[in-house]
């Protein structure tokens, strides 16, 4: 812990400061119109704590924050999670402690305020939040496929009509919250949030076209176009959006004209994740290259006030011994009551000296396997799960899920 810092809520006056804070900690030069337009309506500035050092003249020295979400959770509804965000110390003042005060300050507050049960945050370095008991819970994936790749004979695809964003923008926000509201991973999006996304910024676009929006009754496909030329002709990129689908052929008949825009050779799409149904759409898989990475990292801040919030993958009762250094509340043994229409975590008596098959894991490791993202075989069998083999197993069924989770998004 830094000595001699004190931590607290942020005064709106000083969001400014954390703003500038964050720039310089991050490295990148706040643009005046895109810091109003896109960047502040987003903000809970009551939500946000900065650390505070004495000796400094009482200077900002770290700030954290948080975005009130709601996330779909597998079999179960939309429910708040916390979305941490803005985490940065400043330059000089790292390495001495600071964002592990502020961590633990997000989620003692979060637990004594009977707050979101879960918080969930995007990395900017992946080795950095395992340690405060966040694991990789959503992956995502960055899917490249050459311009005419095939979809397979049989597919059936109707033509799309290709708008402007702003024309399409209330089909969209109604197409996405549907297929949101059933897609584990997916966030529920405000009006600021999508203003955010579809801002349409010069900052976002990196030099390619304006957004296009590819419509088809049941989905659409977000996309800019990166157009380029060299000795052979046009190789410009198409940069995928998202795509967003209530049905098969609505996917195929977006991807199909995904991979046929004229004077483009490569179809990118960064927001994509490891089980895109297009890998198995495309005649000739191998042309489709996957970068899978971490995404969501996901922190149970309270596990009797999170299992019940989704629904499980087989109905088992299984002991987890449960170690939780950062979130003490949490620590030791509790049986799981797991089933399809929900759960429950019981609170084991630690004097208990039963016999039960007990399956021991860190909160980074529950926090990994919750959405069904990360199998719990797979932990086990890299040394991280450990326990009776049988329990082990019925943990795994649990909490696996017939749809992987999805983020498209990024906080
Ligand atoms: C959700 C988000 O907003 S992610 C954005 C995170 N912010 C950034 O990347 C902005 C630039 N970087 C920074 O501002 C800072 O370097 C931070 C926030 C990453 C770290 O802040 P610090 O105050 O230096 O960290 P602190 O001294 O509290 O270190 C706590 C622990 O994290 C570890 N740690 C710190 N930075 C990193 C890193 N980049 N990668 C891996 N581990 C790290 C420390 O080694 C320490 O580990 P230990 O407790 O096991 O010994």
């Amino acid at each position: 812990m830094a000595s001699g810092t004190t931590v607290r809520p942020l005064r709106p006056e000083e969001l400014d400061s954390a703003l500038q804070l964050d720039a310089a900690a991050f490295g990148w030069e706040p643009e005046g119109d895109w810091m109003d337009a896109v960047v502040r309506p987003t903000l809970e500035v009551e939500r946000f704590t900065g650390v505070f050092d004495p000796a400094l003249d009482d200077e900002m020295v770290g700030v954290a924050g948080i975005f009130s979400k709601e996330m779909t959770f597998p079999g179960g509804g939309r429910t708040p999670v916390a979305g941490v965000t803005w985490v940065s110390v400043r330059p000089g003042q790292q390495g001495r402690g600071i964002l592990r005060q502020l961590m633990q300050d997000q989620l003692t507050g979060l637990h004594e305020r009977g707050q979101e049960p879960v918080a969930v945050l995007t990395a900017s370095e992946s080795g950095i939040y395992g340690r405060f008991g966040y694991g990789s819970a959503i992956r995502r994936a960055r899917l490249e496929i050459p311009q005419g790749t095939a979809l397979r004979a049989g597919l059936e695809t109707d033509r799309v009509r290709v708008v402007p964003r702003e024309r399409a923008f209330d089909t969209v926000t109604a197409l996405y919250d549907q297929v949101a509201a059933a897609a584990p991973g997916h966030l529920r999006r405000t009006p600021e949030v999508w203003q955010s996304l579809y801002s349409d910024h010069s900052v976002d676009r990196d030099g390619a076209t304006r957004l296009v929006v590819a419509l088809h009754p049941d989905g659409y496909a977000s996309y800019r176009v990166k157009a380029d030329w060299n000795d052979r002709g046009p190789a410009g990129t198409l940069l995928v959006h998202e795509v967003c689908a209530r049905t098969p052929r609505a996917r195929a008949s977006l991807w199909q004209h995904l991979l046929g825009v004229a004077l483009v050779r490569e179809v990118q799409h960064r927001r994509s994740w490891p089980d895109d149904p297009v890998v198995d759409m495309v005649a000739a898989p191998r042309l489709v290259r996957l970068a899978v990475a971490d995404h969501i990292w996901l922190r149970i801040v309270d596990l009797d006030r999170a299992v019940p919030l989704r629904g499980y993958g087989a109905e088992v009762r299984v002991r987890v011994d449960l170690t939780d250094t950062v979130c003490p509340w949490n620590h030791g043994r509790w049986d799981l009551e797991l089933a399809a229409d929900g759960g429950r975590a019981v609170r084991v008596d630690p004097r208990a000296d039963d016999a039960v098959p007990t399956v021991r894991l860190a909160a980074a490791d529950l926090g990994a396997a919750f959405l069904g993202g990360t199998p719990v075989r797979r932990l086990a069998d890299a040394g991280l799960v450990s326990g009776d083999p049988e329990a082990v197993d019925a943990l795994h069924d649990a909490l696996s899920w017939r749809r992987s989770p999805h983020c498209p998004e990024g906080f």
